[in-house]
């Protein structure tokens, strides 16, 4: 006969003028109490020996303990003032007996070891208080309870319980503004859709004020919808593993996104489904859109209210003309949120193995834009970056890859000094040559690599490790070199 597995019904328990037993102080008693702390009155520990971090509590007044074995008599006494009780000692009769008496005197019991005995289960939780999100597996999988856990709590952002007491601060006085229930829904919603939720998530009390007044302005009928925002977001070098928390919010938050062609088709994949994705290209030389065109398109959909994502590869303030971006929209009076993504020089170094300093060889790194003047030539300050004791890296700088190493080598670096070259670091096709300022303009070329790259010239190439791959499914780095 097959036993119908326990259902379980997660509710939300009121404790703060209650207190609460501990029977057991070992490490999963101290799981327990984590719960407990700061949430009850009281917490009540009964055990025969103490975990330190149970002693610490006991010592700051938060709880009380009871030393020694738990006695059936002493227990039915004070059971009745407990909002909750854990069995959580490593004796099995002791535990069954506690959660005996508490079944009689009806007080809620949790036997670590044995939900079959257990009134209620303990859920992993992510706490934003007073956000708090429960996961239950009903006593199935505890670990795969945590995994779920830490897949929310990347989901959530940090500040997110600032925000909640912010709305619940605004509760009262939008009753008597709008006594319709619906038009107060209608006006939460665009709040948390809105930038007015990203400037209470910010804690920016006055401004995220400011936009609710708009918004209820707007549900009066007494105003257009208001101003939008700009976000200026770094989408790094390619793999969605390293956007930013901030990054993938925004982009699941985003009305209209305009983007180019470093951000990888991966990353795009994370922005929300109905947001309009407009391409501004970016290709040296053939530009979708120049960028005059770019800054006005993004200030027409500010202004007509939309969040706009202005999605770059890397980070937008290194060689991503963002600081220009910024510049034009805070003068139109735009307001603008950057969110830094992982830059080239980074990502690439880490995807390819490659430290950017080193204590043997690397006490400073150079990063420098290898994209040509209109005649051709490299607008770079040679005699400090030919310098032994300093990486260079190069941005942009496949298409003079000959002057710059002919440059470095006029200017005292050794024919034989190390560069290597990493294309679409940290994406499914990552490749890297390695050579030398003598070789490597010969090496990539036959390794027939492409733009985008990223050149790394000076003594940590040697240094270079065969890292495992950022990139799950990806197998082994085509190599040449
Ligand atoms: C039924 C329940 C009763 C209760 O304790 O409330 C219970 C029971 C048991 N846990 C066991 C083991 C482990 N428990 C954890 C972790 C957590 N356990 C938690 C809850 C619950 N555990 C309840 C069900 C919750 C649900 O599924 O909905 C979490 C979520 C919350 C918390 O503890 O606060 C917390 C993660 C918190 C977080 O990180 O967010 C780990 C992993 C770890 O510590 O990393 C291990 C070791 C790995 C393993 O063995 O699986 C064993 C076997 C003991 C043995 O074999 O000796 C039993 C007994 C049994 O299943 O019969
Ligand atoms: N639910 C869960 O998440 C998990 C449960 N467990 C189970 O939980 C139990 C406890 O684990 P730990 O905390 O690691 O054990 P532990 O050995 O560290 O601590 C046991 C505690 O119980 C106390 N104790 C034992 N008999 C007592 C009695 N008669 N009266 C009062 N106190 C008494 C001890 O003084 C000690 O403080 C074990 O049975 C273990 O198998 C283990 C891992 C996870």
């Amino acid at each position: 006969m097959t036993t119908k597995p326990p259902s379980y019904l997660p509710i939300v328990l009121r404790t703060d003028q209650r207190d609460a037993l501990l029977v057991g102080g070992g490490q999963v008693a101290v799981q327990k109490m984590r719960l407990l702390k700061g949430r009850c009155r009281m917490i009540h520990i009964w055990a025969e020996t103490l975990h330190p971090e149970l002693a610490a509590l006991v010592e700051q007044g938060q709880a009380v303990f009871q030393q020694g074995r738990v006695e059936e008599e002493a227990l039915r006494a004070i059971l009745p003032n407990m909002a909750l009780v854990f069995a959580a000692t490593d004796d099995e009769t002791v535990n069954e007996m506690v959660a005996h008496q508490a079944h009689a005197l009806r007080v809620p019991v949790c036997v670590v070891d044995a939900p079959a005995l257990s009134s209620f289960i303990t859920p992993a939780l992510v706490d934003r208080s007073p956000v708090q999100v429960a996961i239950t597996t009903g006593g199935a999988s505890p670990v795969l309870a945590r995994r779920v856990r830490q897949m929310v709590e990347a989901m959530l952002p940090a500040r997110m319980g600032e925000a909640a007491r912010f709305m619940q601060k605004q509760r009262g006085w939008l009753k008597d503004r709008l006594p319709g229930m619906k038009q107060r829904q209608r006006v939460w919603e665009s709040f948390v859709d809105g930038p007015a939720y990203e400037a209470a998530l910010a804690g920016e009390e006055d401004r995220a004020r400011e936009q609710l007044e708009q918004l209820v302005a707007v549900a009066e009928g007494e105003a257009d919808r208001p101003q939008g925002e700009v976000w200026l977001v770094g989408a790094g070098p390619g793999n969605p593993d390293w956007l930013t928390l901030a990054a993938l919010r925004l982009m699941q938050n985003a009305d209209s996104v305009l983007y180019d062609n470093l951000v990888a088709p991966d990353v795009l994949d994370r922005v929300r489904r109905d947001a309009e994705r407009v391409y501004v290209g970016k290709k040296r030389s053939h530009h979708t859109l120049p960028q005059s065109d770019i800054e006005a398109e993004m200030l027409r959909r500010a202004k007509r209210g939309e969040r706009v994502l202005r999605l770059k590869g890397g980070d937008p303030f290194v060689f991503g003309r963002g600081g220009e971006e910024m510049e034009t929209l805070l003068a139109a009076n735009v307001p603008v949120r950057v969110v830094p993504g992982i830059t080239a020089a980074n990502g690439c170094a880490a995807a390819a193995g490659i430290p950017l300093t080193h204590r043997d060889c690397a006490q400073s790194c150079v990063v420098v834009t290898g994209h040509a003047r209109a005649d051709g030539t490299l607008n770079l300050h040679w005699p400090s970056l030919a310098r032994k004791g300093q990486t260079v890296v190069i941005y942009m700088g496949l298409s003079s890859m000959a002057e710059l190493c002919q440059q470095m080598q006029a200017h005292g670096l050794p024919e034989s000094w190390p560069v290597a070259v990493v294309y679409r670091g940290s994406c499914a096709d990552q490749r890297c040559v390695t050579g030398t300022l003598g070789t490597i303009a010969e090496d990539v070329r036959q390794a027939g690599l492409q733009s985008p790259v990223l050149i790394i010239v000076g003594e940590v190439v040697h240094h270079r490790g065969e890292v495992v791959q950022a990139v799950p499914d990806y197998s082994t780095p085509k190599e040449s070199a």
